[in-house]
């Protein structure tokens, strides 16, 4: 019989550094549906909610989709140094607290950020290392009028100004780790999920490796 040395305890729940999951996309392909999928089907990722001075959509709640602050409550978390990013889009001001994230990192807490590229740079320049960078792509600019007409939440007029502004978005799809065509949504939703769990395995975020791998490399007694 092939006697195995015996595992050490600390096998199978490695301490870890949690990550920072970011998804991009041009507005309406799809990163909102694909955040509400990860974080119901996964306790262990967690949204980074951001302020925004846009005015609520029917249905978003305050605090859970966005923190809704006024322009000048937004200008004093600027001064003030609160967010960790924060940028215009589409006349509005949005930013990402600093509060939560830094210290939830080292306990492996993950966070997933819905936020443009302008926020994915400078999150990925102060935080390199934490950062997984992920952008979606509709399956055609037909596709993507299409899906923010039919969501039903803006008037033409901000639909046109989103169109008009997709082809500039889209132009940054090569500042990211990945890209996926979000086509059909649980196949999207299926290669988002492969890219969250195999970040996870890098080694840099396996904190509680270099106790592991000494423990291994014991002398035998
Ligand atoms: N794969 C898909 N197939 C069909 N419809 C989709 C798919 N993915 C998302 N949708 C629909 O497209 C619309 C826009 O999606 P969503 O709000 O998630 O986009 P978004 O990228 O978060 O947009 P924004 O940046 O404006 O918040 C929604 O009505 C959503 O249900
Ligand atoms: N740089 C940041 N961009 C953000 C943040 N929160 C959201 N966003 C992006 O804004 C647009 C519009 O969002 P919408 O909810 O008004 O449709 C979209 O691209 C988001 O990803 C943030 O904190 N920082």
């Amino acid at each position: 019989m092939v006697q195995t040395a015996p595992v050490p305890e600390t096998a199978g729940k490695l301490a870890r550094r949690g990550l920072m999951f970011i998804l991009s996309s041009p507005s309406g392909a799809g990163k909102t549906t694909i955040a509400r999928m990860l974080l119901e089907a996964d306790p262990h990722i967690c949204n980074s909610v951001s302020c925004t001075t846009r005015p609520p959509r029917p249905g978003e709640v305050d605090g859970v989709d966005y923190h809704f602050v006024s322009p000048a409550q937004f200008e004093r978390m600027v001064e003030d140094g609160d967010f960790l990013e924060w940028a215009t889009v589409f006349g509005y001001s949005y930013g990402t607290p600093k509060a939560q994230v830094k210290a939830g990192l080292k306990d492996g807490q993950d966070y997933l950020f819905d936020i443009d590229w302008q926020g994915t740079q400078q999150l990925y320049q102060k935080l390199e290392r934490d950062v997984v960078r992920v952008f979606l792509l509709p399956p055609s600019i037909d596709e993507l009028r299409r899906r923010l007409t039919g969501r039903g939440t803006d008037s033409a007029e901000v639909i046109h100004g989103r169109m008009e502004r997709a082809r500039s978005e889209i132009s940054h799809w090569d500042g990211y780790d990945y890209v996926v065509v979000n086509d059909d949504i649980e196949s999207c939703f299926g290669q988002v999920t492969q890219i969250l769990h195999a970040e996870r395995l890098r080694r840099a975020r396996q904190t509680g490796l270099i106790g592991f791998v000494r423990e291994l490399m014991q002398p035998e007694a």
